[in-house]
């Protein structure tokens, strides 16, 4: 099957690549130059595990390629998915206006019958808002063509997003008609070999689905960060009550995990963008407005430990920062809770010295020439004459390091954990002071 797909982002770009590897003719396209020049130069633009190869297999084959023309990427695929930003508007509901453009571009130049897909993570409505913006374009150059609109949610999560699009949990569709309906069960059937996976309902069910299930989640894990924090405060262990409540399979283990608060380029937009649907639609969502709340204090709970630590002024302290991507396995630092950490210890006067492997680019480019933020090339050089060590992400080569070293190499032994990578008792036991998130 021909497929454009419309944004080359990470929902993009995985979609893109993987329905080539599946034997379609795919054409993405997006409007960024420098991102079309990274991919056509064989490069690709993201760090995401196993997506430069799938995507130079699928271009040696012929199967994928890359353009920045809107007519050629309209006239090209029978299914057209929009795989572009929703960012956060000023008020938190999400910003239509890339979604709006592409279909737009899509009305424009279309020269058959198609299927626009929605996989950007819109709000409730869009779809209609994308069929009238496209039956605009066809009247203003007096076409009658035929076309479809579908909601089909992307669920993937970086770092794992090529497994999560190849072996989907389920595939959302929301659509009204059997034209589209049949061509999504054709498009989707090289992913549901085992058994049926595809579950199909009404536009608007779609496209909340979305929204339900990123809410669901973050409010997991904002249930879990204030249980670590009442944890400490009656002395209980956060760690073993997840697991004492994880082994229910009513709540299941996933997604139990408390840390320095969630980040990333979904679940915070996302949360704030269905609090606005709801204010907009004037039904309260008291349990949404709390996750948002209390994960934004969870990103300073390491700060408050550090200031009960090392008193308010931070001025002459330096701190080793192990970890900026929002979760490992990405370069990915939007919404990250290290940020939060460096502004606020910037701000009490304290300099800081980071690694991350893959997302310092990232920070450089964030934080600018921002002096008292400097970059280490290794994890243990960044604790040289460090007065305590910060984790902030979760990478895998975090989780056994040398104590030996990192006592001999900080200022003083002290670990301010976010991400709860160590058995407390352990790490105290060699004589360094441990700071986790509601563990004893
Ligand atoms: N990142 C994720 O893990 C993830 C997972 C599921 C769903 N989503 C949702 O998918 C959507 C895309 O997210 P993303 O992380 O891939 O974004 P992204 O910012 O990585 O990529 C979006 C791309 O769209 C391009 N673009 C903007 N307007 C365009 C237009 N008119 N025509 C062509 N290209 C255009 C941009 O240049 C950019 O490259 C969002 O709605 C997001 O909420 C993201
Ligand atoms: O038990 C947990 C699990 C996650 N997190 C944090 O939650 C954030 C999000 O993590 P994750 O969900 O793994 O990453 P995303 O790539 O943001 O994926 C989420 O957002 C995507 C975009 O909508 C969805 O498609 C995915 O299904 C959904 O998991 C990160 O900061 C994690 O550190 C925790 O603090 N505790």
């Amino acid at each position: 099957m021909k497929v454009t797909v419309i944004g080359s982002g990470y929902v993009g770009l995985v979609s893109g690549a993987c329905l080539a590897d599946v034997g379609n003719d795919v054409l993405c396209l997006d409007v960024d130059p420098a991102k079309i020049k990274i991919l056509t130069d064989g490069g690709i633009p993201i760090h995401e595990p196993g997506l430069q190869e799938m995507v130079r297999r699928n271009v040696d084959a012929g199967r994928l390629s890359f353009t920045t023309d809107v007519e050629k990427a309209a006239k090209y695929g029978a299914i057209q998915f929009i795989a572009v930003g929703t960012p956060p508007d000023e008020d938190g509901s999400a910003d239509l206006k890339y979604v709006l453009a592409a279909a737009r571009n899509i009305g424009k130049h279309m020269d058959g019958y198609r299927v626009i897909v929605d996989k950007s993570t819109v709000p409730v409505g869009t779809a209609d808002k994308v069929h009238a913006a496209i039956a605009e374009e066809l009247a203003s150059r007096g076409e009658a063509l035929e076309y479809s609109v579908v909601s089909n949610p992307e669920f993937l999560k970086e770092g794992a997003a090529i497994d999560d699009f190849m072996r989907p949990d389920r595939i959302v569709v929301g659509a009204d008609d059997e034209k589209a309906i049949e061509l999504m069960r054709l498009l989707y059937a090289p992913f549901q070999r085992n058994h049926d996976k595809l579950v199909f309902m009404d536009v608007r069910s779609a496209e909340l689905t979305k929204y339900a299930a990123n809410a669901m989640l973050a409010t997991r894990i904002s249930f879990m960060n204030e249980l670590a924090n009442l944890a400490e405060a009656l002395g209980a262990d956060v760690e073993l009550v997840r697991q004492g409540i994880g082994s229910d399979p009513r709540i299941g283990r996933h997604f139990l995990y408390s840390g320095c608060g969630y980040g990333g380029s979904c679940f915070p937009k996302d949360v704030k963008a269905l609090i606005q649907t709801a204010n907009q639609a004037g039904v309260e969502v008291k349990v949404l407005t709390a996750v948002e709340e209390a994960n934004d204090s969870q990103k300073h709970v390491l700060i408050e430990k550090i200031i009960k630590r090392f008193g308010e002024d931070l001025s002459g302290k330096r701190f080793a920062m192990w970890g900026l991507a929002f979760k490992p396995d990405t370069d990915d630092m939007r919404e990250a809770p290290s940020r939060v950490m460096i502004d606020a210890l910037l701000k009490r006067g304290a300099t800081v010295t980071a690694y991350d492997p893959v997302a310092m680019p990232e920070a450089e480019r964030i934080f600018g020439n921002e002096s008292r933020l400097t970059y280490a090339g290794r994890p243990m050089s960044a604790l040289e004459g460090a007065d305590a060590l910060l984790i902030v992400t979760e990478w895998k080569e975090f989780r056994s390091p040398d104590f030996d070293v990192i006592k001999s190499r900080l200022r003083a032994p002290v670990i301010f954990d976010g991400r709860n990578m160590y058995e407390p008792a352990h790490v105290k036991a060699q004589g360094i002071e441990y700071f986790a998130i509601g563990r004893k």
